[in-house]
Parts: C-alpha cells; sequence; structure tokens
C-alpha cells in the first residue's frame, strides 16, 4: 500500500487581476485598506512590469507542478508518493486553504516548505505558524523545512548564473574582476537583529558560498524593496549602495537576488525598471542573474530537503 505524503508548498501569494490589488494589499496590511494613493502607486508597478498579468501566480503554479514531479519521478514502487498543494500568504489559495485540502484528501502527515530559501521569524517564520496552527485543527502531523541557504545544489545552480553574466560582461569588454557583484534580498524592519533573528546572517551565508564557488572576490550584500513604514529598515538600499559604487567610479554591476526564487514585482519592477533606470541615470551598466523559478536544479533542492523532512515520519520507513 502507498502512503500519501502532502508537501504543502508555501509562496508570498500575488493578485489575479488589477481588481484583486486593493483586497491583496489590504491583507498584506493585516485588514488595514491602503489609502488611494498607495494603492495607485502599488497598481502602476503592476502595470509596469507587464501590463496587469501577474507573472508570480504562473511561476509559483510551474514551481508546485515541477516539485511534484521531481518528487515522484524515479521513484516507482517506493511505498510514499508525495502530493503537493499550494498556500500562499496573501492571497488565495491561502496556506490554510492549502492544508484543508491535505485534510479533504485524506492525508494525515505532511511537509511544509515555503519558495524562499531563508529563514525570518517575519517571513518564513509567520507561513509555518500558520499552517501548524491550521494542520493541529485538522489533526494532520506536519514537519516543516525552516531553510535551505546553503543547500550545495543551490550555491551550484547560484554561482552558474553568476558566472554566466560574468562572462557577458566579458564579452561586451568589461575586466571580468572589476564587475561588483551586489548579492541582495527583500529588506525587513531593523528590530529583527535585536531579536536575535538568523535572517541576515543566512543571506551573508549564501552571498559567501556563491561568491566562493563562482570565484567572485569583488562583492558585497545590499538589500532591497524597503517597506514605505516609519520605522527603520535594514540598509544600504540598493539604490543608495548604486550611488555611493559610482561616486567609487565603478562602471559594472551584477545584481543576485539571492533572496528571491521567482521573477515578480521585486525582481521585474524595484530591479529591472527602477534600479535599471537610475543605471543609465549614473551611466552605470547593470545586469542581473535570471530568476530560478522552476529551474530543475532549484526543484532537486526542493525535492531533497522534503524527502530528508518526511523522513521523520515512520510512515516514510517503512
Ligand atoms: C521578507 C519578504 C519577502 C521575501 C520572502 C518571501 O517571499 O516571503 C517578500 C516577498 C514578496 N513581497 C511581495 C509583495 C509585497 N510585499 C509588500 C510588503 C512587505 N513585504 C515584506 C517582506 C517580504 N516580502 C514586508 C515586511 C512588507 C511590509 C508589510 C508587512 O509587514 O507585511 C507589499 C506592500 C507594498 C510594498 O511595501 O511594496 C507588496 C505588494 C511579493 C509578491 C510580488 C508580486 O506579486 O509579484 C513577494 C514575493
Ligand atoms: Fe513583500
Amino acid at each position: 500500500m502507498t502512503t500519501k505524503i502532502g508537501v504543502l508548498v508555501m509562496s508570498y501569494g500575488t493578485p489575479e487581476s488589477l481588481e484583486g490589488v486593493e483586497a491583496y494589499y489590504t491583507h498584506i496590511r493585516r485588514g488595514h485598506a491602503p489609502s488611494p494613493e498607495q494603492l495607485k502607486e502599488l497598481k502602476d508597478r503592476y502595470e509596469a512590469i507587464v501590463g496587469g498579468v501577474f507573472p508570480l501566480r504562473e511561476n509559483t503554479n510551474r514551481q508546485v507542478e515541477a516539485l511534484q514531479a521531481a518528487l515522484n519521478n524515479g521513484h516507482a514502487g517506493e511505498k510514499v508518493e508525495f502530493v503537493c498543494y499550494q498556500g500562499l500568504k496573501h492571497a488565495r489559495p491561502f496556506i490554510e486553504d492549502g492544508v484543508e485540502a491535505m485534510a479533504k484528501d485524506g492525508i494525515t502527515h505532511g511537509v511544509g516548505i515555503v519558495l524562499a530559501p531563508h529563514y525570518s521569524v517575519m517571513s518564513v517564520g509567520t507561513y509555518i505558524k500558520r499552517a501548524k496552527e491550521k494542520a493541529e485543527a485538522s489533526g494532520i502531523e506536519m514537519a516543516f523545512v525552516e531553510s535551505y541557504h546553503l543547500h550545495p545544489e543551490l550555491i551550484e545552480v547560484l554561482s552558474r548564473r553568476v558566472s554566466a553574466k560574468l562572462d557577458l560582461f566579458e564579452e561586451a569588454g568589461a575586466v571580468r574582476e572589476d564587475v561588483r557583484v551586489l548579492f541582495s534580498a527583500h529588506s525587513l524592519p531593523e528590530r529583527i537583529l535585536s531579536m536575535g533573528d538568523p535572517y541576515r546572517d543566512q543571506l551573508l551565508a549564501t552571498s559567501e558560498a556563491v561568491a566562493k564557488q563562482a570565484g567572485v572576490r569583488n562583492w558585497q550584500f545590499t538589500w532591497q524593496s524597503a517597506g514605505r513604514t516609519s520605522e527603520p529598515w535594514l540598509g544600504p538600499d540598493i539604490l543608495e549602495t548604486m550611488h555611493e559604487l559610482s561616486e567609487a567610479q565603478v562602471k559594472y554591476v551584477l545584481v543576485a537576488p539571492v533572496g528571491f526564487v521567482s521573477d515578480h514585482l521585486e525582481v521585474l519592477y524595484d530591479l529591472d525598471i527602477e534600479a535599471q533606470a537610475l543605471a543609465s541615470e549614473l551611466d552605470m551598466r547593470l545586469m542581473r542573474i535570471d530568476s530560478l523559478n522552476s529551474d530543475p536544479a532549484y526543484m532537486s533542492v526542493l525535492s531533497d530537503v522534503v524527502r530528508t523532512a518526511a523522513g521523520q515520519f515512520k510512515v516514510s520507513q517503512s
């Protein structure tokens, strides 16, 4: 008999249409509706990236599908079958909907994983908390993957992407060592540091490992996409960093947003439009590494850590 293990694949979520942006933004703001100015600003950013299409939705769908295939392919005859369920933080299907779907299918054991490699109590921590609460109420035993920021295959695929773009810089006439590699991630409020949160250290560890593997010495870490609130957010922001680099006569910049795994607003707008506009203003050549999306190497990372987490259930050892 095959045992089914549910895999709750969690991601940030994105609206389904421009009409859905208000409800989405209100959810992110914990039930407080944005002002008309804030709403317009966010809608404008979505419209700027792809004219009202929301790439994160398709990317997440594909990632969930590809993970399901990666978990089961080549494992025919095994006693365990993995069934993936999607659970989004700020859009439908919500994290709770995913757990409910597992329960409806009679799943008794599940593994939860977030499509973000680094742990923060304010990011991955809140996904896990919500999934745990719903799973307990639904009678499902769940194990969670908290982070996978130093998985060797993750470091490998990211370093290959950095090297590929450095090749392009060289082909365009730049000296490889002159290209400043900027590793970046979503900023969070500064107070996470006094809470002993591992987020920053994990991001620095990923950056250092990727730089080492790609043979890059000219690099630094910088934040991006900070929230627009009155409390201080982790900095320096990438735009500030670019100004500093320009003053130091740096002409070539490669951004590697290692905190993200998909093409979405923070990559397609904050980097490809906003940072790119500043680069041309500063007469700087800026490139970024391609997002992982559903790259088989990333799916292999995810399936490896999911299988390891599932190993703690007796069912998967029988
Ligand atoms: C750590 C982190 C990640 C990475 C880890 C993870 O993936 O979880 C992430 C990813 C994402 N954030 C996204 C979108 C937004 N985040 C916002 C606001 C906020 N993000 C925060 C944190 C993070 N966010 C925080 C602390 C806020 C302030 C409000 C609050 O305290 O919660 C806002 C409001 C407006 C604004 O501030 O820009 C939007 C629209 C999208 C989807 C893009 C798309 O749809 O293409 C993605 C993948
Ligand atoms: Fe966000």
